[in-house]
């Protein structure tokens, strides 16, 4: 008796909620069944077929507003019925997001699900007394529940939460070098795309960027789609790259585009130690005059390119060389933001032990990583129980990367553009041409 009870209940429930949750859908039924009842079928066939040829019209000539707003409208009612409310029950009990309470069971309730071009968004209210962190905690669990490739949570507000679960890879294919823009913006230079198909832009001027992955993760396709974007500044002669490339292979292809340039650990120190000086000489023309650093000829934009910065911190032999490269590395990244010095270092393994400076650099890109806890060593503590799962990254994806974008601790996955060999060469000989 109670049984069918509680199933009325939920169906009147369900009934009452209908034409809220569904408005368009409901309100077209209902339409169709009072023309065949006051009109008849005939009418209810012209109805249709008119309405159905405005739409045909629509979706023909206004194909984006089309989609916009009744091709993914209509997805997200496909999708909320039969993916999210079919499965809701059984993966969050199965997951432990279920909650029971004098035998009772408090499932979180869907508010809404929306589609964009390449995910699902599911807006949950959460049951009272538990924490979005319980989410966090389950992502892997939700995206294989709801057959996604990954899952991430943001918080909207109390017992507001949104998981977001692509229905696609953007990011399968490899993107080719970008454009080369023709205003180099320093604060957002082009590197590749963004998982919701926008642009990944990068902050240089202003900071330092530590990029960290495995071998093969493509720590190259970043560091050399930060100089591809910069090269009309480069030509221009108001940034200025001096590179340091221990493994004689990955920043030699391009050497033209170096002002300064060193692959032995003496040299590189050297480098370094006079980027600290070029530094400290700037800093002093600017005390008390300039508080911010505009590029210019006399004054550029000096980017260091380390790859594999833990050779010179870490694995160099000679003890004095570990010790000064990391003294310069630290002044650079403690002092260089604001008189226009940035570096750009390349990392396989964040262990502590590997590289002190770590915390040094306000920015970092996560690439395919080989742990889960070197995750939140990268990202910040956090970042993996958001969904960043850097150590989940497909081998076969080399340029994929986690990264926090500016004003937000969610991270986002991006893919870096592959700039290849022959980028590399009509790079390099556009820039002979120049000198
Ligand atoms: N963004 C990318 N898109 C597609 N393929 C890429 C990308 N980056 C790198 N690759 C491919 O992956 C291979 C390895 O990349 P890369 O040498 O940049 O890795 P790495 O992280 O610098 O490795 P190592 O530390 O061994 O130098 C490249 O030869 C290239 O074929």
């Amino acid at each position: 008796m109670f049984v069918i009870g509680g199933w009325i209940a939920r169906l009147v429930g369900f009934l009452v909620r209908l034409p809220f949750r569904f408005p368009v859908l409901v309100g077209s039924l209902t339409g169709s069944a009072a023309v065949a009842y006051w009109l008849g079928w005939v009418w209810l066939g012209v109805a249709l077929a008119l309405v159905g040829g405005g739409l045909g019209v629509w979706w023909w000539r206004w194909p984006s507003s089309f989609r916009r707003l009744v091709g993914l409208r209509a997805l997200g009612a496909w999708r909320w019925v039969w993916v999210y409310h079919r499965h809701w029950q059984p993966v969050l009990v199965v997951a432990g997001l279920a909650e029971s309470y004098l035998e009772r069971q408090y499932l979180p309730r869907i508010r809404r699900v929306t589609c964009s071009d390449w995910s699902d968004r599911v807006r949950v209210k959460l049951v009272a007394g538990t924490s979005p962190a319980d989410f966090e905690e389950r992502v892997v669990e939700l995206a294989h529940g709801f057959g996604a490739p990954s899952c991430r949570v943001t918080v909207r507000g109390p017992r507001d939460i949104v998981l977001e679960f692509p229905r696609r890879d953007m990011l399968a294919d490899t993107i080719g070098a970008m454009p080369v823009p023709a205003d180099v913006d320093l604060k957002a230079l082009p590197m590749g795309t963004c998982e919701d198909g926008s642009p990944w832009l990068l902050r240089l001027h202003g900071t330092h960027v530590l990029t960290v992955g495995v071998t093969g993760s493509g720590k190259g396709s970043v560091i050399w789609s930060a100089v591809r974007a910069m090269t009309p500044a480069i030509e221009a002669g108001t940034v200025r790259v001096w590179a340091i490339d221990p493994k004689r292979m990955e920043l030699s292809y391009g050497r033209t585009l170096f002002a300064r340039y060193a692959d032995d650990g003496e040299a590189a120190v050297e480098l370094l130690e006079r980027a600290v000086a070029a530094m400290q000489d700037r800093a002093a023309r600017y005390a008390g005059k300039q508080r911010a650093h505009v590029p210019t000829v006399d004054d550029p934009f000096l980017v260091i390119v380390v790859d594999e910065v833990a050779f010179l911190t870490a694995y160099h032999p000679d003890r004095d060389v570990r010790r000064r490269a990391e003294n310069a590395l630290a002044t650079l990244t403690s002092q260089g933001r604001s008189v226009g010095v940035a570096v750009l270092a390349a990392l396989q393994d964040p262990r502590k032990e590997v590289l002190n400076l770590r915390n040094l650099f306000p920015d970092k890109i996560a690439l395919r990583l080989d742990e889960a806890s070197q995750v939140d060593m990268v990202l910040g503590e956090g970042a993996r129980d958001r969904g960043a799962n850097a150590h989940l990254i497909d081998p076969d994806l080399p340029g994929v990367a986690f990264v926090r974008l500016e004003g937000s601790s969610i991270p986002v996955r991006v893919r870096a553009a592959y700039v290849s060999d022959e980028d590399i060469t009509a790079m390099a000989t556009d820039m002979e041409g120049v000198a």
